[in-house]
């Protein structure tokens, strides 16, 4: 399926699954286990949802939003100081184009992409930026761990299971900040290949200027309609981890609207020296066969840059069936 192939509007009868965090976090037991086992089917169903009732406060995502906005549109030589190098820099600003590669087929946007957890990074301009990013992946973080609890109470395990396997209290969060220019700051085609996030939840949030799309049954589906909502997809390692039952989601982003858009990106994954297979428990459970070759979280990100280069997906390393 190429890039260019336009979005197909959601199906009545097949809406985007939307979770109400307040339920999972302060419901009754039985709007708990009835929103447990909704996250279940949207892991297992979809690969994705949206996720509403958040709690973070929307004056703090403004805030993150115009903080964002101001550091993209400093001058180049501003910018320069945080250029990408490695895959494991913990500051990276970039853009969508390869070096040395023709691009022909690649779409615009610059990005700003930073390791926030267990260390905290981020550029020190603009003025503020750094304390306000430091308070919002906090918030973020704190909503994908109560997340990654209801995964695990989906698929049997106790809440704690994945986050102690995957040692999570040191585990792996990226802020990424995607900026798509307006087409009067640039007339070329802004967005980003289809592609799928390294990690086990990442949730999106956008600046309500749509572009995410999601594949559906073959098909690829606009993911914007639901206000002040994050998008959540689960990642790679959701799908290693529950050994395929949770697929990792496939998504891209083809932005038509003439506006900026700006999302605010955060991949979760397990800690970087954790090793991740199919859960050695899940296997017992379900008697099966583990589908995927277990692989040191970090090298699977280095694997992941290198293979992506190649035109590959990393799962074509690890993936034994
Ligand atoms: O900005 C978007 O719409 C998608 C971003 C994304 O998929 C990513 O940063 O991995
Ligand atoms: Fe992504």
């Amino acid at each position: 399926m190429s890039s260019n192939d336009a979005p197909t509007s959601l199906e009545p009868q097949d809406p985007i699954p939307i979770i109400d965090y307040s339920l999972l976090t302060s419901g009754t037991v039985d709007e708990h286990s009835k929103v447990v086992q909704d996250i279940g089917k949207a892991c297992e169903d979809w690969g994705c949802f949206m996720l509403v009732n958040h709690g973070i406060p929307y004056t703090l995502i403004k805030e993150m939003m115009d903080g964002s906005n101001e550091f993209f549109n400093m001058t180049k030589d501003e910018k320069l100081e945080f250029e990408a190098h490695g895959v494991l820099d913990p500051i990276r600003c970039s853009t969508g184009f390869i070096p040395n590669n023709n691009n022909k087929d690649l779409l615009w946007r610059e990005y700003l992409r930073l390791i926030v957890h267990p260390d905290f990074h981020c550029p020190h301009k603009p003025l503020g930026f750094s304390e306000l990013a430091s308070v919002y992946v906090k918030n973020t973080r704190t909503v994908a761990m109560e997340l990654v609890k209801g995964v695990s109470e989906s698929l049997g395990f106790e809440a704690s299971y994945m986050h102690d396997q995957l040692n999570l209290d040191s585990g792996f969060q990226l802020l990424a900040i995607n900026y798509y220019p307006s087409l009067m700051e640039f007339d070329g085609a802004r967005g980003l290949m289809p592609h799928t996030d390294h990690g086990l939840l990442t949730l999106l949030y956008e600046n309500g200027v749509p572009g995410l799309e999601v594949i559906r049954k073959g098909k690829w589906i606009g993911m914007s309609d639901v206000s002040n909502a994050f998008a959540v997809l689960n990642s790679d390692h959701m799908e290693i981890f529950s050994n395929g039952k949770y697929k990792s989601k496939l998504h891209r982003t083809v932005v038509k609207d003439e506006r900026t858009r700006i999302t605010l990106v955060n991949p979760n994954g397990p800690s970087l020296d954790t090793t991740v297979g199919p859960s050695s428990r899940l296997l017992k459970n379900d008697n099966s066969l583990p589908r995927y070759l277990p692989l040191k979280y970090s090298e699977y990100l280095e694997w992941q840059t290198e293979l992506t280069m190649a035109g590959k997906h990393a799962f074509d390393k690890i993936r034994l069936v």
